[in-house]
């Protein structure tokens, strides 16, 4: 593990407590006669109310560790627990929401019928999902958005009630690939501070796949830098600002600019590799 010489105070209020385990997890895709090996022997734990991020180049493997996770695709070696027990592909684990890069808001729904869409799945009663949407449409600043459909929204708000409709069944577990990728860079921040807001208060366990530095460093407490394809773990970096963070005055602080630094040219090399791949 990396570290800095300076020392900041950190009160991240993560637990020791293991939640997800990734031992030695590898897959390989065929594609036509080619095997492509996408990921080769990852290990890492996340604890519990960790908030971790994946960090690497372009085709480096993220998503696809974070979809092992996620149960989504089957793995071609090694093994993921969350909780102690052991993902089987396909089968959807309790207590886990994903939310994908882009937002996959269903464009027939206003915003609050998709907000909503979770608690509807689960049958909870429609006076009680009018409550909770409502309280999600405050949070994700949509007030009087609630019957538009999403074509009407700008991509930030569209991504804001995508967001929203993952965190109303109050996943404990959250894997968020590269969620705010298609966003400018100012909307991308107001989204760091809209999830750095609820991640505060619900301390929920984030893996959070991204290739930019400065997203990593604003949102998570660690992060995890993957080689060039086949993606590797090559280091880990603690991140140590303290909480609650400020999306904007992080980015200002010189430990910011140090760790950035520090971090940038490990992961240079590896997007000048991954161009060669
Ligand atoms: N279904 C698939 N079939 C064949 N190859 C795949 C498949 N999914 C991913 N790959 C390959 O696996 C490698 C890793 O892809 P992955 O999407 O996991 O990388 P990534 O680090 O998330 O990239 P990005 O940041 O661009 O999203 C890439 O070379 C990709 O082409």
């Amino acid at each position: 593990m990396s570290t800095l010489e300076t020392s900041v105070t950190t009160s991240s209020r993560a637990s020791a407590e293991r939640r997800v385990e990734v031992k030695g997890l590898s897959k390989s895709f065929q594609l036509a006669k080619t095997t492509i090996e996408a990921v080769r022997d990852v290990s890492f734990d996340v604890r519990r109310g960790e908030f971790v991020a994946l960090l690497g180049p372009s085709g480096s493997g993220k998503s696809t560790v974070l979809n092992m996770i996620a149960s989504l695709i089957r793995s071609s070696g090694g093994e993921i627990l969350i909780d102690g027990k052991r993902v089987v592909p396909g089968k959807a684990t309790p207590d886990v929401g994903y939310v994908f890069q882009r937002d996959t808001l269903f464009p027939w729904r206003t915003v609050g019928d998709n907000i909503g869409y979770g608690l509807e799945l689960s049958g909870v009663p429609a006076s009680e999902r009018k409550e909770r949407i409502a309280e999600c449409v405050a949070q994700a600043g949509l007030r009087g958005f609630e019957n538009a459909y999403p074509s009407a929204l700008s991509g930030g708000m569209r991504q804001r009630a995508a967001l929203m409709r993952t965190l109303i069944v109050e996943p404990q577990i959250l894997l968020m690939d590269e969620p705010f990728g298609a966003l400018d860079t100012h909307t991308k921040i107001d989204m760091h501070e809209v999830l750095l807001r609820i991640w505060e208060r619900e301390q929920q366990t984030v893996l959070f796949v991204t290739h930019d530095l400065g997203e990593a460093l604003t949102l998570a407490d660690r992060i995890i830098l993957f080689s060039a394809r086949p993606g590797r773990i090559k280091d880990m970096f603690e991140v140590d600002f303290v909480r609650p963070r400020d999306a904007v005055k992080v980015r200002e602080t010189e430990h910011y600019a140090e760790l950035f630094q520090h971090i940038w040219h490990s992961l240079g090399e590896e997007f000048v590799k991954g161009r060669s791949v």
